[in-house]
């Protein structure tokens, strides 16, 4: 069957990022959350980006009200039974998106092609609490969702090819370039990236430079379009230990063990620029 209808779960900042371009590529789309605030906000934020996207003519007005047409608020997690993919995006934890997927096993069709967006954590173990581990595939966007080329497309052990062909179509069918990654902790961008965030963040804490100071270094130096430190807040500081704990516990290599501070910024509250703090200030 081919993927027209989709669940998006989580409004938050990657949930609302991929539930407007499957909305813009032309699928129906139905976004979830728990909190119904947060649907609320990530239906705001997608219309303020696709009321920008025309004031800069990068869509017309048309696009714009296809968009939002195809773009629905879905109150209770039951409607995922209506959709031919679910893609979930909440907090990364794996004991909350188990929960989930039990939910998402039972609620929707034998056909339905469940997907998360998990940053780091295990596809296999996520797809080992349901009845459909074969049909539970990562489809990894990056933020800020509209902008960003790539999706990590990853394999859980029990992934068939005919999951993994029709994710990675869609991907493609949402205007980006899927890389196909075997499901290790941290898959490959944030294998890569984190480390370097708390390296960063080490560099703070042991006094090397202030934040301010270290983002120049990568970006004068670099040419990096963020400094390390912008990026944490943006990503989400709790996202940020959430996914260092997993490279640390997956690998149980002390290289990736996360670096003090970024636990007292998390405990503090400190979630970077969604929470209004984090190595900088919002307002
Ligand atoms: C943690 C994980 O699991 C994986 C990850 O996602 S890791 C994070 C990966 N992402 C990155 O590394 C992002 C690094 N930063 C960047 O690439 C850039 O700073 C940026 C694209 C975010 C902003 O670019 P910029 O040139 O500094 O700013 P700006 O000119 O305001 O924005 C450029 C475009 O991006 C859009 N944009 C910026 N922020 C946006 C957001 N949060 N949501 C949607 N669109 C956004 C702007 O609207 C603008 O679009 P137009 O050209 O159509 O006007
Ligand atoms: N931030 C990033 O740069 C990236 C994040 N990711 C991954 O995407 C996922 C989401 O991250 P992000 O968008 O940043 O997180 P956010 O905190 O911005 O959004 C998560 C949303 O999910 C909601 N939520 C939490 N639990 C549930 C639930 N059980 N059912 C429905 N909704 C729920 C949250 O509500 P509430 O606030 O009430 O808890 C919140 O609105 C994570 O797995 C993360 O690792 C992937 C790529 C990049």
């Amino acid at each position: 069957m081919t993927i027209k209808r989709v669940m998006v779960i989580g409004a938050g900042q990657m949930g609302a990022g991929i539930a407007q371009v499957a909305a813009q590529a032309g699928f129906e789309v139905l976004l979830h959350d728990a909190n119904g605030t947060a649907l609320d906000e990530g239906i705001q934020r997608i219309e303020k980006l696709l009321t920008r996207a025309v004031q800069k003519t990068r869509i017309t007005d048309e696009e714009k009200a296809s968009t939002l047409n195809n773009l629905k608020r879905a109150k209770k997690l039951e409607d995922a039974r209506t959709c031919d993919l679910v893609i979930e995006a909440i907090v990364e934890n794996m004991d909350v998106k188990s929960k989930l997927f039990r939910e998402l096993d039972e609620i929707t069709p034998a056909h339905t092609i469940l997907a998360t967006n998990t940053s780091s954590l295990p596809i296999t173990e996520i797809a080992a609490v349901t009845n459909r581990p074969e049909q539970v595939i990562g489809m990894h966007f990056m933020n800020p969702v509209p902008v960003m080329k790539l999706v990590e497309v990853i394999r859980g052990i029990q992934t068939n090819d005919e999951t993994y062909e029709k994710i990675s179509q869609m991907a493609e069918e949402l205007g980006k370039t899927s890389v196909e990654v075997a499901d290790f902790p941290g898959f490959a961008a944030n294998r890569i990236l984190m480390p370097m965030i708390n390296e960063a963040i080490y560099a703070v804490y042991e006094g090397v430079a202030s934040p301010e100071d270290i983002d120049t270094v990568m970006k004068l130096g670099m040419n990096h379009p963020m400094g390390p430190l912008q990026l944490a807040d943006f990503i989400g500081l709790d996202t940020c230990l959430y996914i260092m704990e997993v490279l640390y516990d997956g690998f149980a290599d002390s290289k990736y063990r996360p670096c003090p501070l970024l636990r007292k910024y998390v405990k503090a509250g400190w979630h970077g620029k969604k929470s209004g703090r984090g190595f900088y200030v919002y307002s």
